[in-house]
C-alpha cells in the first residue's frame, strides 16, 4: 500500500499534458449512513452539490458530484446506503446502488475514524466483494477495481488514535489504498482528489468544466416538456409559459399498485400560463396538443426516468406570474 503523500498531488494544480494522460471517470462513493459521504462530495467538487434532499427516501437516481481539474475529471456518484431491503422501496434502492457500482472505475469505502467497524462496514464489504472481489489461489481478495478507504473525520480522534485505526483498517480488507481525510475541516481532501483520480483510467472530459452536478430528472423532463409545446404551437403560443414537474411516482410507490395494471410511472406535470384566454390555446381542439406532446415525448421520458412512464398534464392558470416573486419561487425561477 502506497500513501497518499508518497504519490504527492502536485500533479493536480499544474498543466502538464505533456507527461501525464487525462484521466476520467467514475467513483462510486459507498459506506454506511452518515459516515459523511455527502460532506466529502461536496468538499471535492468544492461547491454545495444539492445532494440531501427533503425526503432522501423517495431519491431514485444517484446523485452525482463533478469534479473538474486540469489533468482530470471525477465523477462521484452519491449511493443511498447498502443496506438489507425490508420494503419494496428498500430493494428498489438497492438496484439503484448496483446500477452505481456497475459503473464505477473505483470505489471510495469511507469508514469514520471516531467509530469502530461494525456490521454494517461488513455487510458493505461482502457485498463488494460479490461484484469487484476475486479470491486469489493463495485465499487473498484481489480487487477488479481500485477499492480505496476513506478514513473520514479525522478531527474527531488524536494522532496515536488514528494510527491504531489506520492499521484496524489495514487488517479489515486488502484496500488498494487508505486515506485519511476530514471533509469538514477541508484536512487532507487534496490527497484525497489526488489518489481518486490516480484511480482513474485514461480518458476524456465527460462533462463541461464548469458543471458540478447532473440536472435533475424533473428539470430535464419539464424542459423536454415545455420545448415540445413551444414547438407544436409555433407563434400561436405565448411566451409565457412555464413547466413543472410536481411528482414522479413509480409504480412501487403508487398506493394502489396491486391494482395499478399499467405498471407505469406517473409524472404528473403542470403547465402554467398567464391567462385564461391562453389555456384552450395549449390545450388544442379536442386535446389534440396534449396528446401529440405526450406522444412525441414517450420515447424520451422513458429513458430519462428509466421506466415506462405515462405523462399526467395539468394546464394551469397562474396570473401574471412573470411579474410575481412568489409564482416565480414556485415555477423554480
Ligand atoms: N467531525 C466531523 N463531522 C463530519 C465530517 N464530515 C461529515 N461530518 C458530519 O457527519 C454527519 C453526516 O454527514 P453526511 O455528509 O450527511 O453523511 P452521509 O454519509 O452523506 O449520510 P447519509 O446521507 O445518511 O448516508 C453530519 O452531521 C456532518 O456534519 C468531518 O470530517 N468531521
Amino acid at each position: 500500500m502506497s500513501t497518499a503523500a508518497q504519490r504527492g498531488t502536485s500533479d493536480l494544480n499544474q498543466n502538464n499534458s505533456q507527461q501525464e494522460p487525462y484521466r476520467s471517470g467514475f467513483v462510486a462513493v459507498v459506506g454506511r449512513p452518515n459516515v459523511g459521504k455527502s460532506t466529502l462530495i461536496n468538499a471535492l467538487v468544492g461547491q454545495q452539490i444539492a445532494i440531501a434532499s427533503s425526503r432522501p427516501e423517495t431519491t431514485r437516481k444517484a446523485i452525482r458530484g463533478i469534479m473538474t481539474r486540469s489533468n482530470a475529471q471525477l465523477v462521484l456518484v452519491d449511493t443511498p446506503g447498502i443496506h438489507k431491503p425490508k420494503t419494496l422501496l428498500g430493494s428498489r434502492l438497492n438496484d439503484i446502488v448496483q446500477e452505481s457500482l456497475s459503473q464505477a472505475d473505483a470505489i471510495a469505502f469511507l469508514l469514520p475514524a471516531d467509530q469502530e467497524i461494525g456490521p454494517g462496514d461488513r455487510r458493505i464489504l461482502s457485498r463488494l466483494r460479490q461484484d469487484f472481489g476475486r479470491k486469489s489461489e493463495d485465499g487473498h481478495w484481489q480487487w477488479t477495481i481500485p477499492l480505496i478507504a476513506i478514513v473520514t473525520k479525522i478531527d474527531e480522534i488524536n494522532r496515536t488514535e488514528l494510527v491504531a485505526k489506520l492499521n484496524e483498517i489495514d487488517a479489515f480488507a486488502a484496500f488498494t489504498e487508505i486515506v485519511p481525510v476530514s471533509a469538514l475541516d477541508g484536512d487532507n481532501v487534496e490527497e484525497v482528489r489526488g489518489v481518486l483520480v490516480s484511480a482513474m483510467p485514461e480518458g476524456p472530459q465527460m462533462y463541461p468544466a464548469e458543471q458540478v452536478s447532473e440536472e435533475g430528472v424533473e428539470d430535464r423532463i419539464a424542459e423536454l416538456v415545455r420545448g415540445a409545446f413551444l414547438e407544436e404551437l409555433d407563434d400561436e403560443l405565448p411566451h409565457s409559459l412555464a413547466v413543472v414537474v410536481d411528482d414522479i411516482e413509480m409504480p412501487e410507490d403508487q398506493d394502489d399498485w396491486v391494482q395499478n395494471t399499467t405498471g407505469k410511472a406517473v409524472i404528473r406535470v403542470s403547465i402554467y400560463v398567464e391567462r385564461d384566454s391562453q389555456k384552450p390555446i395549449i390545450i388544442g381542439r379536442g386535446a389534440e396538443h396534449l396528446v401529440k406532446v405526450k406522444k412525441k415525448l414517450r420515447t424520451d421520458v422513458n429513458r430519462i426516468v428509466g421506466h415506462k412512464a405515462k405523462l399526467d398534464l395539468h394546464v394551469k392558470v397562474a396570473k401574471n406570474w412573470q411579474g410575481n416573486p412568489k409564482q416565480l419561487q414556485k415555477l423554480g425561477f
